[in-house]
């Protein structure tokens, strides 16, 4: 991985940017931003030569990429915002690989708005920025060998990587690109727990995540099933086998998978719009 351009260097943006940097510390950046405070941070962070863009590109922004020459063209704008980017990429996009790190564009609409079938989709979740990402990898099906393999490199530098076929990367949105921020209000409905217990909010979130932590530690090691390990943490009329049936009586479980169902129906929607 030697040079890689990359739109958007926002939320995802910028945590992927910063696992390839770790991962390959000696490749070259180049960021399109339209925010100069990203732009900025995208040079102080990874390092980043940066290309300020009116969008649709203009003509010199677009030959600073040309003579950039990425390998890797990574997409990390809003959903709504790609339109005005394809009318001005399409030009250059069949030189370089293109990953789309965008929910609701599908591999049809990224080669028909691109004019190229070098396309990869990846979903990945928010923990790309510490490297512990899981990220869905769907390759347009005429992609070469060489590119499903560099694909394969870039994902596994953000955490881990799975390959999925497409009509399956809506449901991956709502288990883990979604799904974390759901794991993310737990944590903060523990902490909260504790606190109105008495301890203090800091070092309840701390407690919280230690916890976590460990029982997804306890799940990977162990390969017990998580319903066993739930029973084994209730005595018989205990404390836990109490706050298990208060979480089912405020329907946590039904909850839980109504937020991933959700999720995966708003990105089917935004696939359709
Ligand atoms: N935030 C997340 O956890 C995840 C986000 N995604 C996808 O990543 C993409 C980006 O999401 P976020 O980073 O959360 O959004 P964001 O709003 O934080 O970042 C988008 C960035 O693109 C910039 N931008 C807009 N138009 C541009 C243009 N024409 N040229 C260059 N830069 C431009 C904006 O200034 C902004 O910094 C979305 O498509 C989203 O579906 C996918 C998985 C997880
Ligand atoms: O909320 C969203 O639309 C994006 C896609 C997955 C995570 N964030």
């Amino acid at each position: 991985m030697q040079r890689v351009a990359i739109f958007g260097y926002g939320n995802m943006g910028a945590a992927f940017a910063k696992a390839l940097h770790r991962q390959f510390p000696d490749a070259r950046f180049l960021v399109a931003e339209i925010d100069p405070g990203k732009a900025e941070a995208a040079r102080q962070e990874i390092g980043a030569e940066s290309l300020m863009l009116d969008a649709p590109l203009s003509d010199r922004s677009l030959s600073s990429l040309g003579k950039f020459q990425p390998e890797l063209l990574l997409l990390a704008v809003k959903p709504f915002q790609f339109a005005d980017l394809a009318s001005g990429l399409r030009r250059h996009a069949g030189s370089s690989l293109v990953i789309s790190l965008m929910a609701g564009i599908d591999l049809a609409a990224l080669a028909e708005g691109l004019q190229t079938t070098r396309v990869v989709r990846f979903l990945p979740n928010l923990a790309a920025v510490v490297g512990q990402s899981v990220t869905a990898v769907t390759p347009h099906t005429e992609l070469a060998v060489e590119d499903r393999t560099t694909a394969m490199t870039a994902a596994e530098a953000a955490g881990m990587a799975v390959q999925l076929p497409e009509d399956l990367i809506s449901s991956l949105i709502g288990l883990s690109g979604s799904g974390i921020a759901f794991a993310f209000q737990f944590l903060h409905a523990l902490a909260l727990g504790g606190t109105q217990a008495g301890i203090s909010y800091p070092q309840s979130l701390e407690i919280a995540i230690a916890t976590v932590e460990g029982a997804a530690a306890a799940l990977k090691t162990s390969g017990i099933h998580p319903a066993d390990y739930v029973t084994r943490v209730c005595s018989p009329g205990g404390t836990t086998i109490r706050g298990v049936a208060a979480l089912e009586q405020h329907g946590f479980t039904a909850a839980v998978m109504q937020a991933v169902h959700s999720a995966e129906q708003r990105s089917r929607e935004l696939e359709r719009e």
